[in-house]
């Protein structure tokens, strides 16, 4: 059977820059076309999208991949986690969904910790601690900034939801996606009336949580808007991390460490996590299992904006020298320190603009790191301590990225050739559906991690203490607004 013959699946990634879509061979996996358009984010004090522009960049997308779209037999659609949208009773946004990386929401999230009895509760109810990122925390925020806004509101959606809603006219969700708002608790796989309360939202604006395999719902009629034919197959979607997930085929213990504009480490797991730091975020996978994660919000966005800062090409790095930069430009999440800004110690007269681009790299690279030891910490049994991490989003195709993770690391480093995992999740999802397979395994028989090992080398202990030591003195500073 030649890549032509098909059946194909398209398989789309909306995250936080853009949206790719893919036409996926489901027998042999080959991409045979592909289509990108970018997202708007607002900049300032908060982080907003339209999600019509969401969705007329999915039409935009698919659109570039041509006729091969037409022929298509599933889609599926992966999204940047926690967004809040809100719909009125036309199904169209009441405002611009809040996005994950807005710290706006950063006091409802600490109310939220306190009110329901603290962190220990909430990791072993809902799996995470709620953030600024979370859904539960952007709705508290809404309510108490915008009350209109919510009165107005008659559908609550995460942004694949939105998009899946606008495929086909139905209101749904996964497992994998409702983990990341901190309403739906991960010790009973539903929804909890008791957080719902707290924040004064209705069960019946939510939308239906998919089960793994099942589908979301078909093709509506779309007066031409879209190339799929009416009927063809939606999957349930999922959040983009769940989906790369899904997309690398990934097994229990195997480090991801994803670069774009947010930086996250995960692993596939089959132990609900539930860490009262909350540095590890205990999300469910779209499979049945659970996908411990760590997110920092300033990763690939942070380091290009020093290295423009800089006016500096982004690899342009040099070694040496004794500068630390924290590149928290947005506040951070990991560590937990909303109200940060970014931070710069350590030089001197000699120290040179390359020196200060590396540290950038550094502090967004040292951050990943030491939150992916919690991440694996437990599931102690799957992880490989020498296995290679396995790079992936748009920074890993940076050879300076790449060199800080291996310096920092002591670990190997894979980088699949594969460019978009999220979107190849997805397809694998949609594929999953017409075969009956788990996406996961359409995944490995697609051989999507495929890609040159770079070897180990050995750990820059003297970096990585610097960095833990400026960030303990710098507590007071961070903390500050
Ligand atoms: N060759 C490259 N080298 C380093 N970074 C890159 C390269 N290509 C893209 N990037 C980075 O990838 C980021 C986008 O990553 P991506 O994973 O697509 O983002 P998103 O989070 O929106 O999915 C950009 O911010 C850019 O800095
Ligand atoms: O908040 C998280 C994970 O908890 C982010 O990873 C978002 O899901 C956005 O992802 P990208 O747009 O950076 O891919």
């Amino acid at each position: 059977m030649s890549a032509a013959d098909g059946p194909f699946v398209v398989g789309i990634d909306s995250s936080t820059q853009s949206t790719k879509a893919l036409v996926v061979d489901v027998a042999t996996g080959a991409v045979v076309a592909s289509g990108q358009a970018p997202h708007t984010v607002t900049t300032g004090a908060g982080r907003e999208s339209d999600p019509e522009e969401w969705y007329g960049a999915l039409r935009a997308a698919v659109a570039q991949c041509g006729d091969a779209a037409r022929r298509a037999s599933a889609v599926s659609v992966g999204g940047q986690q926690h967004g809040l949208v809100t719909l009125d009773a036309r199904g169209r946004p009441v405002r611009p969904a809040l996005l994950w990386n807005d710290v706006r929401s950063a006091p409802q999230a600490r109310r939220l910790v306190d009110d329901l009895g603290g962190p220990k509760v909430w990791a072993e109810r809902f799996g995470s601690v709620p953030a600024a990122s979370f859904t539960v925390s952007k709705w508290a925020w809404l309510a108490e900034h915008e009350p209109e806004s919510v009165r107005a509101t008659a559908a609550v959606r995460l942004p694949h939801d939105y998009l899946t809603g606008r495929l086909t006219d139905t209101g749904t969700t996964d497992r994998g996606d409702a983990s990341g708002t901190g309403w739906w608790a991960a010790s009973t796989e539903a929804y909890d009336p008791d957080v719902l309360g707290r924040v004064g939202l209705d069960p019946a604006l939510l939308p239906r949580v998919v089960g793994p395999g099942e589908v979301a719902g078909t093709v509506r009629d779309g007066d031409g808007e879209l190339p799929f034919s009416k009927g063809t197959l939606v999957a349930a979607g999922t959040g983009d991390n769940a989906a790369a997930a899904l997309g690398l085929g990934l097994r229990p213990g195997t480090p991801v460490l994803s670069l774009g504009t947010s930086g996250t480490v995960y692993a596939v797991s089959r132990h609900r996590p539930a860490d009262p730091s909350g540095t590890v975020a205990g999300f469910a996978d779209a499979r049945g299992d659970w996908l411990p994660l760590a997110c920092t919000l300033n990763c690939t966005l942070a380091v290009d904006r020093i290295a423009a800062l800089l006016g500096l090409d982004r690899e342009a790095v040099e070694q040496g020298g004794t500068a630390t930069v924290l590149p928290y430009l947005d506040g951070e999440r990991t560590p937990a320190l909303p109200d940060a800004s970014g931070l710069l110690t350590g030089l001197r007269h000699d120290t040179t603009g390359g020196q200060l681009l590396q540290a950038a790299y550094d502090g967004a690279v040292h951050a990943l790191l030491e939150a992916l030891d919690r991440v694996l910490e437990g599931d102690a049994e799957g992880a490989d301590p020498a296995a290679p991490l396995l790079l992936i989003g748009g920074g890993a195709r940076g050879t300076a990225w790449q060199e800080t993770v291996r310096r920092l690391s002591g670990r190997g480093v894979q980088v699949p050739e594969a460019r978009e995992l999220v979107a190849l999740g997805a397809a694998a999802q949609a594929a999953g559906l017409l075969t009956g397979e788990d996406p996961a395994a359409v995944a490995r028989r697609w051989d999507t991690a495929r890609g040159p090992v770079l070897d180990p080398v050995a750990r820059d202990e003297e970096t990585v203490r610097r960095i833990s030591a400026v960030l303990g003195d710098a507590a007071p500073l961070l903390g500050r607004r």
